[in-house]
């Protein structure tokens, strides 16, 4: 079951530095939300607190559930589940090899690696949506690094995570390659709720279908990209430069 993400008075300090400074976030089932902002802006820490990794204050709600207080094994099960900036896939394993172990968290270890007759329809359906099917004999550390970040967004698949945060998923990738991923994200999306964190703006203008952006630990502005993109406020951060409207009967 898919469910709405809610973030109330969301707080992390690191010894007396405030990260993220009362946020307020509603990510409703099936969004494809974008979370900007420039760099040190508590995006990756927020969605450490989200996943159990950072110790937070105020409420997370996945649906009906609390997520603050929960460690990460049990934030996991109720299908939130995200990518880190480098792929963590395993290199020696087969395409096919990464995704059993992944579909079979919680199966006994030394069942993990036993070869399968047939493939799963879980692991199945995440080769296709992934466009990994052709490759999925081939060790993960011979795949290009587009392909790694499909493999690990198909890790979460065959968890039949509902909610995924995938932090810069293209980062590094070609231009084919973040193509074919917007068209991955926008698959995915259509039963699924996505947040990604993201510095690259065309991007963003492809693929999102909300905006958050946040500055200095705060919500700085929220809406459709185009929404974001007028508004002053994001322009004179991401520009450095206030835009102010000259007062009437001024120079401009
Ligand atoms: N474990 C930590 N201990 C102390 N300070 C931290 C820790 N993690 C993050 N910070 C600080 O919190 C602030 C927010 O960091 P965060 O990584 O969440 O920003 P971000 O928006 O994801 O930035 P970037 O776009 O550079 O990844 C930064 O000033 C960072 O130095």
């Amino acid at each position: 079951m898919n469910a709405p993400l809610t973030i109330r008075d969301l707080r992390v300090t690191f010894d007396g530095f405030t990260a993220v400074d009362g946020v307020d976030l509603d990510i409703r089932p099936g969004d494809l939300r974008f979370l900007i902002g420039p760099n040190g802006a508590g995006k990756t820490t927020l969605v450490d607190a989200v996943t159990g990794l950072a110790p937070a204050t105020g409420s997370v709600r996945f649906g009906d559930h609390e997520l603050l207080g929960r460690p990460v094994h049990r934030v996991a099960r109720l299908g939130i589940g995200r990518t880190f900036q480098t792929a963590t896939v395993f290199e020696q394993l087969t395409v096919l090899q990464n995704l059993d172990i992944a579909a079979g968290a919680g199966r006994p270890v030394r069942t993990l690696l036993r070869q399968r007759r047939n493939i799963p329809d879980e692991v199945a359906a995440a080769l296709e949506t992934t466009g990994l099917t052709a490759h999925r004999d081939r060790p993960a550390g011979e795949l290009a690094h587009g392909q790694k970040q499909w493999l690990e967004i198909g890790m979460l698949l065959v968890q039949n995570v509902r909610l995924l945060l995938l932090d810069e998923p293209v980062a590094g990738m070609s231009h084919a390659e973040r193509e074919a991923t917007g068209a991955l994200l926008r698959r995915i999306a259509a039963d699924r709720t996505v947040v990604v964190i993201e510095h690259d703006m065309d991007f963003l203008r492809a693929v999102a279908r909300s905006v958050t952006v946040l500055h200095a630990g705060r919500v700085l502005s929220e809406g459709t990209v185009a929404e974001v993109r007028a508004d002053p406020r994001v322009q004179e951060v991401y520009l450095g430069e206030p835009v102010v409207t000259a007062p009437a009967g001024s120079e401009a």
